[in-house]
Formats: C-alpha cells, structure tokens, sequence
C-alpha cells in the first residue's frame, strides 16, 4: 500500500514524540526536576528560572497568589522542547492531593509518566494513589528515586516497597553508590559504568565523568575501601532484582528505577534518555465509536483541561486539547463534536516553552491551548472529517461538600453563571437540588473551595460564604429502563440534583444510606465517576 506524503510526515513526527507526565508526592522534587529537564532540552538557560517564571505568573492574580502562600502548585501547564532527536511534552501536574482531579485528568492526556519518589521517605500516600490511575490505563512508568545527597532508606527496602505497596517489578537501571556526605554517584548494571558525582556543581556540570568496569583499577581506586562492599551489595541486587523488560515496561507491569539528585542535577539525564529512548511514542485512544490511531491523517484530539488564563482582566480561558491523530495546522476547521458545529480554530497556543518560534503546526502527542469563551467543556472531542468522540476522561464524586451562600443577594445571577463556569473548568463541581434553592459544592480536597471563593470574588465580582452541609458523597445515576427510573427519581427525589452539565446526581448523606439505597434499587445505576458527555 503506498502512503501520502501527508501519512509519512504524520508518522514520522508522531513516532518523535514523548509525552509524560511527572507524579509525585509534594516536595518530592518535581519542580527541581522539571527544571533541570528544561535545561537539558535548553528550553531554558539558568537553573532557578522555573521557580521565577512562576513567580512572575502568581504576580497576575490573586488566586495565584494563594499557591504562591500556601507553597504548592495548582495549575497544570505544558512545557515543550527537542531532545536528542525526540520532541518531548512535559506536562506539569500538581502534586498537592486536593487538586488531584486536575492531575487524574492530566494523566489520560500522557503515554507515560515520571514518578519521582524522595529517597529518605520512599512511596508516600499521594504516590500511590496516583499509580492507581496510572494502573487504570497501564501507563508505563519510570522511576527517579531522588535526593541522595542527603541520607536516604537502604535502596534495597525502597525497591521492594514499590514492588509491594504499588504492585509493580522494579528494575534498577542504575545503582548507587553510597548517600549523603558519601554519595559518590551511580553504577549502570547494563553499561557496567560508574558515573561519578561531584559536589557542589548542581547544572553546571554538562555530563559527569564516568569510569568504565566496576573491576577496573580506576573504580576500584574511587571507591578505595568501600569497592568490596558495593561490589557485595550489587551482587545481591543483581541476584534478586528484575532485569530491564521493555515488554513488561510498556504493559505498565515494570518499572526502571534511576537514583540521583535533582538538586544535584545527577542522575536527571539518564531518566530523560529512558524516556526518550525507551517510553513509548503516542499510543491509540479510544473513541465511542472505535480506537484511533496516531498516525491516521484526520485530526482528532479531547480537551482534558481548561484552565482561566493567567490574565483575569481578559477573563479567556484555555482549553487543553491532546492531539490523538493527524495534524493541526493553523486556520483549519473541525468538528465540535458535543456541539455538532464546525469551528475554524485560527489561533491555537502551542508551548514551545523556549518561545524561539511561532509553531503553526502540531501533530499526535502535542498539546495545543484553544481559545474558549465558554463553548468547550473538559472531555470535548474534536475531529476533522469523521466524528469522533473520546472516552475516558473523567469526573469524581466528590468527597466534600459546601452549601453557598451569597452575600448579596441581587447577584445571583452572576454566581450561577460564575459557578457554572468554574465547574465546567473543574475546579469544583456545583449540585442543583431538586428539592430547593440551594446550591451546593463538591469537591474532592478542601483547598478547591477557596480557589472557587476566591476566584468568584475577583473574576465575577460576588462574595459568597460557604456551610457546612450533612453529605457522605455523590453518585451519578444511569438506568436504562425509564420506567425504573421514573419510580426511583419520585421515591428518592429528596436526595437528588442536577449537577453543572444537568446529570442526574443522588446526593448520599452517609455511607449507609448509599448502600440501602443500591440495595434497595439494584436496577438503577449508582456511578462513582462519570464521564465527561
Ligand atoms: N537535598 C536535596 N533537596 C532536594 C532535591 N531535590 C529537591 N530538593 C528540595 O526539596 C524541596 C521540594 O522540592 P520541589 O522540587 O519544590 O518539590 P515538588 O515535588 O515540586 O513540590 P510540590 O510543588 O509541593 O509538588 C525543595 O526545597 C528542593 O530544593 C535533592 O536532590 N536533594
């Protein structure tokens, strides 16, 4: 079968790209570790730049402001940049827990993902639960086990605890050599090469010195009196570890494990090769209807973020749009699928993060920013020619709900209007009851209500309180049969609402009460997380 210039180009360029995702607990690294990945792709120039570039951006707004007292990231951007013949896709996701939402939806945007773990604590609450959505979709994962400047757990234990709590084979790649004061840098079991780590050069150093044969005289000068036991201890590692599995690696059941030093910036590039050499390039997504291929030439991408842009004054906000297939070329028309119209999309935001160029194209793996003035919602699809329409990004019960109450009341206009659009971002989720007025807010970690009151108050101009209200969790209701469900809504209309995109919710005051409720109506459907149509 011959192929079209056109399907070569897409192919060629689809099979460059790396796109991933860095999960973690907080303080982990992450934001160390971006940085110096940013340097390497020399998408930026000086070490400390992200951390300024943040704070020039928590000086547009207030709401940002509130990330920049409380020490945590909450937004999600996109970074982009060429690496050793790869382009690669860097997307940033918050690692503080009550954004996980924001990051669960990031993560079904990504074909792989970083997990950074802080060698002195090893797995961390927040770690695990987001390997259980990376497990959902068998993402595979590198890990970076970081910090060991300074004293760590015995490696040992930290590779049989991933194996343990995150059910996942560990393989290192690279071993260490000492921690701390004595971190003298790491052995890589395939290359039989000693990398050697000095002190106090952090970025400054373009690549570490290595010695090659852990047997050589060289090594065994470096190491002096400690040669014996490393060479002891990698036995022993390599008796009982797993080996590299590139299979196993991109069925999400293995994982290659680095050792270095963000801070340091030690061990940062040999995870970067990993991903560029080994993580998979974008990989199918499904549709309603049938998977899409990356290098089909139709367009088709889905928006799993919006986010307000970082000028209030201008009140726009951008859609995040994962390109699934084909290529986008500025001024081009799709298919708004949800909508059923054709959009012509002139000016798409890429983030070529070094901002040398305007890009007007972008193909599978990419991102690009779309213009929203309140027409795309999290999980739209968009496709050129066919109409189709992704799956998988979801919405969560929420955990935790508030009661709104408005201050004055002459603005209720605007607080419906505001809400509706801070739930369509997904900052927080709103629930219309049936039975009155009110109007509650769920959310998934406490600190989502201060970003809505905070944001409502600069964006929309309404200050408004929130109470306490007795509710265990919500449930999205699905049933097939209209006559049970007709039966079900009159009997339970108590307890039900309408959530922002006007689904039928069952809002459950306690655990116990859900749990008679889908006794009692094994017909009817009580979904924990719904899907963005
Ligand atoms: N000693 C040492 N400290 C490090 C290293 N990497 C990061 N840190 C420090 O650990 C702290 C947290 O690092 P960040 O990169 O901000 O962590 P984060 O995971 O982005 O944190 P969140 O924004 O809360 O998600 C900072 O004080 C870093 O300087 C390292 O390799 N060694």
């Amino acid at each position: 079968m011959t192929q079209s210039p056109l399907a070569d180009e897409i192919r060629k360029e689809a099979e460059q790209r790396r796109t991933f995702a860095i999960i973690s607990h907080p303080d982990a690294g992450k934001t160390t570790i971006t940085e110096k990945l940013l340097l390497m792709g020399k998408a930026i120039d000086v070490a400390g730049s992200v951390k300024s570039r943040k704070a020039d951006r928590h000086a547009t707004s207030d709401w940002m402001a509130m990330e920049k007292q409380r020490g945590i990231s909450i937004t999600t951007s996109v970074m982009q940049f060429p690496y050793r013949g790869r382009m690669i896709n860097l997307l940033d996701t918050p690692g503080h827990e009550d954004f996980s939402e924001d990051t669960y939806r990031t993560l079904t945007a990504v074909d792989s993902a970083l997990m950074v773990i802080d060698g002195g604590k090893g797995v961390e609450a927040r770690t695990i639960a987001l390997m259980e959505v990376c497990r959902l979709r068998d993402t595979p994962i590198v890990s970076f086990i970081n910090k060991l400047d300074r004293d760590i757990r015995d490696p040992i234990e930290l590779l049989d605890e991933i194996e343990a709590v995150l059910s996942i084979k560990a393989a290192p790649i690279t071993w260490p050599i000492g921690c701390y004061k004595d971190f003298k840098g790491v052995y890589h079991l395939a290359q039989d090469r000693l990398y050697l780590y000095q002190a106090g050069l952090g970025s400054e150093r373009s690549q570490a010195q290595c010695i090659d044969g852990l047997n050589s005289a060289e090594a065994r000068e470096y190491l002096g009196d400690d040669w014996a036991t490393f060479a002891e201890q990698l036995e022993l590692v390599q008796g009982a570890c797993h080996l590299f599995d590139q299979e196993a690696f991109l069925a999400g059941r293995l994982t290659p494990v680095f050792f270095g030093t963000a801070l340091g910036n030690f061990g940062v590039d040999q995870v970067l090769d990993c991903l560029a050499d080994a993580a998979p390039a974008p990989l199918p997504r499904q549709t309603q209807t049938r998977e899409v291929a990356p290098d089909e030439t139709a367009f088709s991408g889905f928006v799993f973020k919006i986010q307000a842009n970082m000028d209030p004054r201008h009140r726009d906000r951008i859609a995040f749009l994962r390109i699934c297939s084909g290529r986008y070329q500025k001024g081009m028309k799709l298919h708004h699928v949800r909508l059923g119209k054709e959009v012509k999309i002139a000016d798409a935001l890429t983030f070529f993060s070094s901002e040398r160029e305007q890009l007007d194209e972008a193909f599978p793996g990419d991102i690009i920013g779309l213009h929203n003035h309140g027409s795309i919602q999290i999980g739209d699809s968009f496709s050129e020619g066919e109409r189709l329409s992704f799956t998988g990004i979801p919405h969560f019960a929420p955990e935790l709900f508030r009661r709104v109450r408005l201050k004055d009341p002459l603005k209720s206009k605007q607080l419906r209007q505001g809400l509706q659009e801070l739930a369509e971002e997904g900052q927080a989720q709103v629930f219309f009851p049936q039975r009155n007025n009110d109007i509650i807010l769920g959310a998934v970690g406490v600190l989502q209500f201060d970003v809505v009151a905070s944001r409502l108050k600069e964006e929309y101009r309404v200050e408004c309180a929130f109470e306490a209200v007795n509710l265990w969790s919500a449930r999205w209701i699905n049933c097939k049969d209209a006559k049970k469900l007709k039966e079900f809504t009159d009997k339970a209309s108590e307890n039900l609402a309408l959530d922002g995109g006007d689904h039928l919710t069952y809002l459950a005051p306690t655990r116990v009460n859900l749990a008679l409720m889908q006794e009692r109506w094994p017909d009817i459907e009580f979904r924990a997380t719904r899907e963005h149509h």
